[in-house]
């Protein structure tokens, strides 16, 4: 079966190689999804799919003939196309939720080779054990040779099937060379994947006319955010505000595995109307245009405000957090030609020159050219001079754009999150210590007998 796929595909792709424009008309009809309206099929009920003729269309006219082997899709899925040069972590980048709206085409030419580990795998604090969200963020994975033969230890099916369950087209068999070519030159672009509607047909099918859907001009963060708020460790000796954007699991599992109770609230929440006290706050990272969030710079604006002659609560943002720590602090934020995405990108921390190698992932940037005081550029990409973080001058509030967190990427800059909780606890005992000088006698006894005892103390 697997060797039948193969010689298919193998098949269709040369066909496919030698004619990747065309000039003629082919039969479209519309076929179901697989997964239905948002419905998942479960793991091992879809077989390998069929190989057909796809094509990624990209709205600056380009056509790149391949092979499905994904879902087989009614309608072409639209996108903004990007590019990730990430060796591997296909699953972590395709379950991102940073990754929304955006036709992901990987520069790594062998993609699926070790398939798709079991998405109800948890840790013990309940999170994904292997993904970075429930779901398949990317609207399609574009690659140049996808391994239909995979082999892990962990892997429950094919990345064929994986997409094919969600609903997400998946081509093959281009030359992803020319598409990263083509997008450094032009910059990310608007894109479309089409999958022919039988496996018979012999060239790509075309793109009918219509226009392209600019995903950036949603607020993609508002769609993949948590609704209501929930908490993650509830036995942590801290309080970590995390506000959703559309946050990786991963760094839901650092704070906890450093012994933070997380609570996880909406894009759109303003903790400082909240009963209970936090004692740091995190930023996540987010799809989209960071210029749809105002709201939350809004609410960033009134935790920075609110600190105002107390004990300072430390905020630490991530990606699109960085965006929106900055904007709160006053940089203005622009679109990058094609962005940064991978696990190789090169940042320099501006306050000991040291540089690590880091996991990215987006297409907007701060500019921090303009001088804000109180405020500093913190990291700086070494190969384009972006910036990759900001920090407070005096209190402790900073961010990066690049993923502390990684999955998949180096752990480099894992200490951020170190510095961040230390910074937490530190500023917990100096409030406690705060609160008992200044508090009646009885409070400073109960401080003092009590808090002595305490995991703060
Ligand atoms: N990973 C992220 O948080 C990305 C932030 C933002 N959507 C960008 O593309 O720049």
């Amino acid at each position: 079966m697997i060797k039948h796929a193969r010689g298919m595909l193998f098949a269709i792709s040369q066909q496919l190689r030698v004619s990747n424009t065309w000039g003629f008309q082919v039969k479209t009809r519309r076929l179901a999804t697989v997964s239905g309206a948002g419905l998942v099929a479960p793991v091992g009920s879809v077989a390998e799919p069929e190989p057909r003729p796809a094509a990624l269309h990209l709205g600056t006219g380009s056509t790149f003939g391949g092979v499905s082997f994904g879902a087989a899709v009614g309608a072409p899925v639209t996108g903004e196309v990007v590019f990730t040069t990430s060796l591997v972590g296909y699953t972590e980048s395709m379950t991102d939720p940073s990754y929304s709206g955006q036709i992901l085409v990987f520069a790594q030419p062998l993609i699926g080779n070790y398939g798709v580990p079991d998405a109800a795998a948890r840790d013990a604090a309940g999170l994904s054990r292997f993904f970075e969200s429930p779901r398949i963020h990317v609207r399609g994975v574009v690659v140049n040779d996808y391994a239909a033969r995979h082999s892990h230890w962990a892997a429950v099916e094919s990345l064929g099937q994986w997409c094919a369950r969600h609903g997400v087209p998946a081509v093959c068999g281009v030359d992803t060379r020319a598409i990263v070519s083509l997008l450094r030159a032009r910059g990310s672009t608007l894109g479309e994947i089409a999958v022919a509607p039988s496996a018979n047909l012999p060239f790509p099918p075309p793109s009918p006319p219509h226009t392209l859907v600019n995903p950036n001009q949603f607020n993609l963060c508002a769609a993949v955010s948590t609704k209501v708020k929930y908490i993650v460790n509830s036995g942590g000796d801290v309080n970590i505000a995390l506000i959703d954007c559309g946050v990786k699991h991963n760094i839901l599992k650092c704070l906890v595995n450093r012994g933070a109770k997380v609570t996880v609230v909406p894009w759109d929440h303003d903790i400082t109307k909240d009963a209970e006290k936090y004692d740091g706050v995190v930023l996540s990272n987010g799809p989209g245009d960071p210029g749809h969030m105002a709201k939350t710079v809004a609410n960033v604006q009134a935790i920075i405000a609110n600190d105002v002659g107390k004990t300072p609560t430390p905020i630490f943002g991530i990606c699109m957090g960085n965006q929106i720590l900055g904007m709160a602090a006053g940089y203005k934020t622009y679109k990058m030609p094609f962005g940064n995405r991978g696990h190789n990108q090169p940042c320099i921390d501006l306050t000991n020159g040291k540089c690590f190698i880091t996991s990215q992932n987006h297409g907007y940037a701060l500019d921090d050219t303009v001088k804000i005081p109180g405020w500093m550029p913190y990291f700086r990409n070494a190969n384009d001079g972006s910036n990759e973080g900001v920090r407070h001058t005096s209190l402790p509030y900073s961010s990066v754009q690049f993923h502390p967190e990684a999955c998949g990427g180096p752990l480099d800059t894992d200490h951020l999150f170190s510095n961040f909780m230390n910074e937490v606890r530190a500023l917990k005992r100096e409030h406690h210590r705060l609160s008992s000088k200044i508090g009646t006698a009885i409070n400073l006894y109960n401080t003092q007998t009590v808090g002595s005892r305490s995991s703060y103390a």
